[in-house]
């Protein structure tokens, strides 16, 4: 049955549901940040009365959240000791974080609501210009909730996915700003600059506070971006929404328990059947 969103969506600013010229004109604008800087915002893309029903439903479920802990270099690699000591694949930073999985969202709640109306994966994908997309099968990761506490945030890296799609919802009392160095590997490793962005001496690097309400469509694979130290007892959450090229795909098993702490049947039986993309 056709579910349009409308009094969660801003769906009069940003009429992605129907064709016309205002979602043209949007699709437009998006496509044009995208090749800028591979980032691309959407202020306001919720009403704001929709942040107060997520807010609750995110804190309804945030106990069952998995909490993970890493210490990670921009590259997610182990540490290489034949490098040089200031080589930026030596730089190991803090990275705290939980995941609240998928299905502690109900299907007639808000977050689900947001995913399931009528437009939305067919409009991301059109901002994407993705040909191959689908939304991923893993049942405990369509969309999910980042919950993160005072601390460090997301430190500096690179994605190893195409893009990301993520729907800001609730920020911490202060820091979190997302802060991007746009397209500095584009042709190589670029090292130098890398090492700058970590001293904090480099001039590339872009802020971004973003609001709840805001939808961003990063490409992270090329641009190295962090989520800024977020301070204060608020929790800062962020949905997140995934896509992949293949209609089936579950994520491995392995790489499922350490993102959510554990597996479904589905993964296990799927097992070995395929090549993975790992998303995270
Ligand atoms: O939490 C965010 O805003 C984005 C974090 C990020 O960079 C990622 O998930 O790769
Ligand atoms: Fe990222």
């Amino acid at each position: 049955m056709p579910h349009v969103a409308n009094d969660l969506i801003d769906l009069d600013r940003y009429p992605i549901h129907e064709d016309g010229p205002a979602r043209a004109a949007l699709l437009e604008r998006v496509r044009q940040e995208l090749a800028k800087d591979g980032c691309a915002v959407i202020k306001g893309f919720l009403r704001p009365e929709a942040i107060g029903p997520l807010v609750r439903e995110a804190d309804s479920v945030a106990h069952r959240g998995h909490r993970s802990f890493s210490r990670t270099n921009p590259y997610f690699t182990a540490d290489d000791p034949t490098l040089p000591t200031d080589d930026p694949r030596r730089q190991f930073f803090d990275r705290s974080n939980s995941f609240i999985a998928a299905d502690c969202f109900e299907k007639d709640g808000p977050l689900r609501r947001i995913h399931d109306s009528d437009g939305f994966d067919a409009f991301i994908q059109a901002c994407l210009q993705e040909t191959a997309f689908f939304r991923y099968a893993n049942p405990l990761a369509d969309v999910i909730v980042n919950m993160a506490e005072e601390g460090n945030g997301f430190p500096w890296h690179f994605d190893t996915n195409n893009f990301t799609v993520t729907l800001a919802l609730q920020n911490s009392e202060s820091g979190g700003a997302f802060e991007y160095a746009p397209g500095i590997r584009e042709d190589h490793e670029n090292f130098e600059e890398v090492r700058k962005v970590l001293d904090g001496t480099s001039d590339q690097v872009t802020i971004l506070e973003l609001e709840p309400g805001d939808l961003q469509l990063f490409r992270g694979r090329y641009s190295l971006h962090r989520v800024a130290p977020l301070k204060g007892k608020r929790r800062r959450y962020v949905a997140i929404f995934s896509y992949v090229e293949k209609p089936d795909m579950v994520g491995a098993p392995e790489r499922t328990r350490q993102l959510y702490g554990r597996v479904l049947p589905v993964h296990l039986e799927r097992a070995g059947l395929r090549g993975d993309t790992l998303l995270d």
